[in-house]
């Protein structure tokens, strides 16, 4: 059996729900897939001729841990991936590889694939991404709220909602790159109680102005944040200043992820959308998620 995967792109935290929410947006990876004899990947666009052609593979990882859940070994596979998401810029590469390795080795496990629902996969995919706001709308599309029900990352659930028809993601996406890892490691391991109780008033504002009310002078509050972009300003300082003259200039824009990446809510007039430095894309909100497609191929017989 061939099954082919498409997950989309997605932006995290939208400002002030670090962690926890996430928009799906129109850009995707593909990836193709079958058992083999032994495992291989050939990668195209993004990634190629830099990531790993074997069991290191995050997709392949994403698989082997599926097939795990299964109770099954880690069995060799062939892929080929069409990378287009930028990677280490804030939109949820690393996410759309691990969703599309989950999807692959449900069907790849055939039959016994069938025992993993979508809230087993989010679990799945949540335990290797570390944390939930990138995997739920790469999973479920839309605007999605992510939580953890302990603090094990595996304990992931997801809901999502409907943006507004009229939500226009913009996103502006520099040449550097910037490891999530390292973003997170700028974070404070406390932070003043003022901060947290703004950002809970604003978080949940968010979630009123995309699904209802989009209007700018909203979203401009509702995408305030406290609990990230300032403690990784200094190491992002072109993002921060990106961030800083949108807003100034009255669109709502955050910090994309953990970066360096932005997304501002269009429309962004003119006179801002050339930024040197930058590529200005507008987006559309991905409705659908990561989807499967089994290939019509001939099934490989060794
Ligand atoms: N398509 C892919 N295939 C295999 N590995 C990938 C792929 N995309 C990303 N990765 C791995 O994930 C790393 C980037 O992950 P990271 O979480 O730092 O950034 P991101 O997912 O692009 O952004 P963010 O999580 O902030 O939205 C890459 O350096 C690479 O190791
Ligand atoms: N919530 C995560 C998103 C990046 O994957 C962070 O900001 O670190």
């Amino acid at each position: 059996m061939v099954v082919s995967v498409r997950a989309p792109a997605t932006s995290a935290n939208l400002g002030p729900g670090f962690d926890a929410l996430g928009l799906a947006l129109t850009w995707y990876d593909e990836v193709t897939g079958r058992l083999a004899r032994e495992t291989t990947v050939t990668v195209h666009g993004e990634g190629a001729g830099e990531l790993p052609g074997d069991d290191r593979h995050l997709v392949v990882r994403a698989i082997h841990a599926t097939f795990a859940q299964l109770g099954m070994p880690p069995a060799p596979v062939a892929l080929t991936c069409q990378n287009r998401i930028p990677q280490a810029r804030g939109l949820g590469s690393s996410s759309a590889a691990i969703v599309a390795g989950v999807l692959l080795g449900r069907e790849l496990a055939g039959a016994a694939g069938g025992a993993l629902d979508q809230p087993a996969l989010l679990r799945i995919a949540a335990g290797l991404e570390g944390h939930p706001d990138n995997v739920a709308p790469c999973l479920l599309g839309g605007f999605t709220v992510a939580w953890r029900e302990s603090s094990e990352p595996d304990s992931a659930r997801a809901v999502t909602v409907a943006p507004a028809d009229s939500v226009r993601p913009v996103l502006f996406v520099p040449d550097h790159r910037s490891l999530t890892t390292a973003a997170r490691a700028a974070l404070p391991d406390q932070v003043p109680h003022r901060d947290a109780a703004h950002s809970a008033g604003r978080a949940a504002l968010l979630v009123h102005a995309v699904t209802r009310d989009p209007a700018p002078s909203l979203l401009l509050a509702a995408t305030e944040d406290r609990l990230h972009q300032q403690y990784r300003a200094a190491a992002a300082p072109a993002t921060a200043a990106l961030v800083a003259r949108l807003r100034a200039a009255g669109v709502p824009a955050v910090v994309s992820g953990a970066g360096p990446s932005v997304l501002a809510f269009g429309p962004v007039p003119e006179q801002l959308s050339s930024q040197v430095g930058w590529v200005c894309q507008e987006m559309s909100v991905d409705q659908h998620g990561a989807t499967v497609r089994p290939d019509m191929m001939p099934a490989y017989t060794g």
